[in-house]
Parts: C-alpha cells; sequence; structure tokens
C-alpha cells in the first residue's frame, strides 16, 4: 500500500533569469531512501531548500504527511520531523560532539522557560530523555570515541558522521542528506552507506538524497530521481535511471566537458 510521506507537486523556482527547478513533482514513500541525482546545476539543492522553506516555490506545492508546508513557518520544519545536514558542514565548532548533539536536540524540548528556570520534575524528565536520545545516536554512529572531543579538531570525515548525528538527535521522520559522500575519501564513503543503511533499519528513518557517487547512490537508494536544468529525466531504481538514455546523454555532456577539459591542460 502506498504510504506517501512528502509529495511535491509542479515544483518550479525561478531567480531572475534562470527557472532552477521546472513543474518538478515526486512522491517519497515512508521508509524509503530516494535520492535526487543530476550534473552541477540541475536544481537538487534547490529542490532541497525549497523542503527546508529556505526558498519559497515560485509555483506549484510541497506537502509532508498530508500538511502543505507553504502553512508551515521556515522555524517550523524541524518540529514537524524533517532534519538535514548540509554541502558544507555546519557544526558549532568550538563546542563537544555531545554538546552539538544536546543542541541539535533542543527543538524537541516541550517545558516551559519557568518550569525550565524552576528545574520542575517534568525538566528533569525531559533532560534525562535528551540525554538517553542522544547517547544512542552515539552508540549508533560509533561515537563514543569523539563525544567529548572539540569539533574543530576532528578529521573532516568524522565531522560528517557528527553532522549526520545531530540531525538524527531531533528524531526525524524524514532526513534531508545533502551529498553526504562529498569530501569524503572512498573508504569513508563506504562508512557513510553503512550508516546511511544502518539508519534506515534500525530507526526506521526516511531518507532524501542528493548525491553524485553513483556507487553510493546505487548501494542505498531505493529510487533515484534525475534531474538536468531543473527538469525532470527520470524516475526509477538505481539501474533503470542509470541506464535512461536522457540520463546518459545528460551525463555525457559532462564527461565530454571533463575530457575537452583534461585535454586542454595537457595540452
Ligand atoms: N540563490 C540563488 N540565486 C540565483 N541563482 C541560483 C540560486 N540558487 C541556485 N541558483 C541557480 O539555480 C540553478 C540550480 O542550482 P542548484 O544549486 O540547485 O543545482 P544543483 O543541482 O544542486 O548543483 P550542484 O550539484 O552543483 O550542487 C543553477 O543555475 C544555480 O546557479
Amino acid at each position: 500500500m502506498s504510504d506517501v510521506m512528502l509529495s511535491a507537486r509542479d515544483l518550479s523556482v525561478r531567480f531572475g533569469g534562470v527557472l532552477a527547478v521546472n513543474q518538478v513533482s515526486f512522491d517519497v514513500q515512508r521508509g524509503e531512501v530516494f535520492t535526487l541525482i543530476g550534473p552541477n546545476g540541475a536544481g537538487k539543492t534547490t529542490v532541497f531548500n525549497l523542503i527546508s522553506r529556505i526558498y519559497a516555490p515560485t509555483a506549484g506545492s510541497l506537502a509532508f504527511e498530508g500538511r502543505a508546508l507553504a502553512e508551515v513557518p521556515p522555524h517550523g520544519v524541524a518540529a514537524l520531523g524533517i532534519a538535514r545536514t548540509f554541502q558544507n558542514i555546519e557544526l558549532f565548532e568550538h563546542a563537544t560532539v555531545l554538546q552539538n548533539l544536546l543542541i541539535g536536540r533542543h527543538i524537541h524540548r516541550a517545558t516551559s522557560v519557568w518550569s525550565e528556570l524552576l528545574f520542575t520534575r517534568r525538566v528533569r524528565a525531559s533532560e534525562r530523555e535528551t540525554r538517553r536520545k542522544v547517547e544512542e545516536v552515539i552508540d549508533l554512529l560509533d561515537l563514543q570515541h569523539y563525544r567529548d572531543a572539540l569539533v574543530a579538531g576532528l578529521p573532516y570525515g568524522v565531522r560528517k558522521v557528527v553532522e549526520l548525528a545531530r540531525a538524527l538527535s531531533t528524531e526525524p521522520k524524514l532526513l534531508l542528506l545533502d551529498e553526504p559522500s562529498s569530501g569524503l575519501n572512498v573508504e569513508e564513503t563506504g562508512d557513510m552507506a553503512f550508516w546511511i543503511q544502518d539508519i534506515r533499519r534500525e530507526l526506521g528513518v526516511t531518507v532524501l538524497m542528493v548525491e553524485h557517487d553513483m556507487g553510493l547512490v546505487s548501494k542505498v537508494s531505493d529510487r533515484v530521481l534525475a534531474m538536468n536544468q531543473g527538469e525532470v529525466l527520470a524516475l526509477g531504481s538505481p539501474a533503470e535511471v542509470q541506464a535512461d538514455p536522457a540520463v546518459v546523454e545528460a551525463y555525457l555532456g559532462t564527461v565530454d566537458d571533463v575530457a575537452s577539459l583534461r585535454r586542454e591542460v595537457v595540452a
């Protein structure tokens, strides 16, 4: 039975003369890993920014669990159960891993300022629940060794996992991952694939991802949506989409560009 978590209908965004997203429609099913691929400038990050309500669509609509996202203020998106990571890691550099996760979790505090000041029983229970959830995420992503380390001193690959952990600490229903493999080496990318599979399996979180690394995409995605120049090219399983002639053509264009650039560098 179909259980649509996120639905995009005829989404369009124009930035001045650029139609960054042009009549894009798709549904993300509860429990799946759904991935957006496409060459640079295809409009993938813009779609993410629409879901996060950083941008408003010029036309079309988005619904999360049947609720129109246009009715939700940008600061209300996290409370709906949508968390995201960024292409360029966004963490508090001078705080520890644990502190970053506790801050990330803050949106779940259902206690009032007065009860927090008086440190009521409810506040204590909420604190305990926060700690329990954060420690669970630290265990799941094998971050025990780094929990009290300052983020600023951590290797890039570990920071990527901490960013994932921060997003998971909010107990999202939908996790938006913006290029989880960017900046990672082959081994770290393999680990990231493992974490994404684990998150879906252990926590039942639905994942919507933008990713360039086709190895990672094929390994973890149930369905893939290919975009080019703001438009949908193909939708299907990773194998179906990679074999689609329109997708091959869009990518071959970029491969040729790279090949010609290489020739220029060599010459
Ligand atoms: N804030 C903005 N103002 C103006 N143009 C923008 C803005 N954001 C994106 N664009 C343009 O919209 C188009 C789509 O960009 P977008 O970043 O969504 O592509 P992408 O598929 O995520 O690319 P990449 O893989 O390089 O991150 C590009 O032409 C880009 O220059």
